[in-house]
């Protein structure tokens, strides 16, 4: 596994404040990687040191294992960065806009002419290439952000909060243009959101900060069995009609941590060993249920669960 971000142990302090405080991750290559947590958590202060601009007070960091701090062109080279609010010429369209970035990297007009129609395509513009950016939605802006870090090739791009003040379409229609441009074009992500039902879609790992810790990291689903209690799984049991009575059929089932009546279903806590052995009972005695539904692990309950125990 190619790592594209490195970070161990990275300290950033603001006088006696620490903003980031003794943090390590990694961000493997096409893999989205959520930065995730509250306001002031520190996500803004990782991004500006992975990217070489500004420097930690401890601790290492790798961008394709180049030191940002000691080699900022060469991280600037290799990473795209679309901060949180992006800004074009509005007076001039998505070509024109694309064309001057071009330029600036020093990518020749004629290669970066057909590359802009290219990526414009890719990024669904292409209708509105030729008009001017300020008739743009928050959304088309945002897609159009992520056409000009695409115009340098990068192997990472970092994303500041890239779903912020998008209605739900836009918002769709962003978060499946990073998916694509990790799992088709081979581009590492890191992006950084508060909105984390809307990323948890598309992350492959996630870490979450709190007051420059970072206090979860994993798969949605590894955070989900940390945060929620080891191995106690909850499902819910529907019937056309159920009443309190059920549950004394139900007891003594190896396995059940709990057990109650909601409205017309059975809502069983249980141990996640012995899921398949407890519906099975359960039929056994005679509750043939409608539905099954287990327990998603949803980042926003974990989210809660952890800043609550804070
Ligand atoms: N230049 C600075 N000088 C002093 N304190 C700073 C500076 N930059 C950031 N901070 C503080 O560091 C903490 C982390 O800020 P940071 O911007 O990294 O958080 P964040 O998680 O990105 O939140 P947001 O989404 O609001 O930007 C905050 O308490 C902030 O006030």
């Amino acid at each position: 596994m190619e790592l594209v971000v490195e970070a161990r142990d990275i300290v950033k302090k603001y006088g006696d404040f620490k903003a980031v405080d003794g943090i390590s991750f990694h961000v493997a290559q096409s893999k989205i990687f959520g930065l995730l947590g509250p306001n002031g958590a520190g996500k803004t202060t990782t991004i500006l040191m992975l990217l070489g601009m500004t420097e930690p007070t401890a601790g290492e960091i790798k961008v394709c294992g180049y030191d940002p701090n000691k080699e900022p062109l060469k991280v600037k080279r290799i990473a795209g960065y679309l901060p949180e609010n992006v800004g074009f010429y509005e007076d001039m369209t998505a070509r024109e806009n694309l064309l001057y970035l071009a330029r600036l990297n020093g990518i020749p007009d004629d290669v970066a002419i057909k590359k802009i129609d290219d990526i414009l395509e890719t990024v669904g513009l292409s209708d509105v290439r030729d008009k001017l950016t300020g008739t743009y939605s928050k959304g088309m802006r945002q897609r159009l952000g992520l056409a000009s870090v695409l115009i340098k090739d990068p192997k990472l791009v970092i994303l500041d909060e890239p779903t912020t003040g998008i209605d739900p379409e836009g918002t769709e229609q962003v978060l499946s243009l990073i998916y694509k441009m990790s799992k088709e074009m081979g581009v590492s992500i890191l992006l950084s959101s508060h909105l984390l039902y809307q990323v948890q879609q598309i992350c492959d790992r996630v870490g979450i900060m709190f007051k420059g810790k970072m206090v979860a990291m994993g798969s949605i689903e590894e955070i989900g069995r940390q945060a929620l209690g080891e191995r106690e799984g909850i499902m819910k049991l529907s019937y056309e009609y159920i009443n309190e009575e059920a549950l004394n059929k139900l007891d003594g089932i190896e396995g059940i941590v709990e057990k109650r009546i909601d409205n017309h279903s059975i809502i069983l806590k249980f141990n996640e060993d012995k899921k398949l052995d407890i519906v099975r009972e359960v039929v056994m005695r005679g509750f043939l249920p409608i539905e099954v539904k287990g327990r998603e692990y949803s980042l926003e309950e974990i989210y809660i669960r952890y800043f609550r125990e804070e």
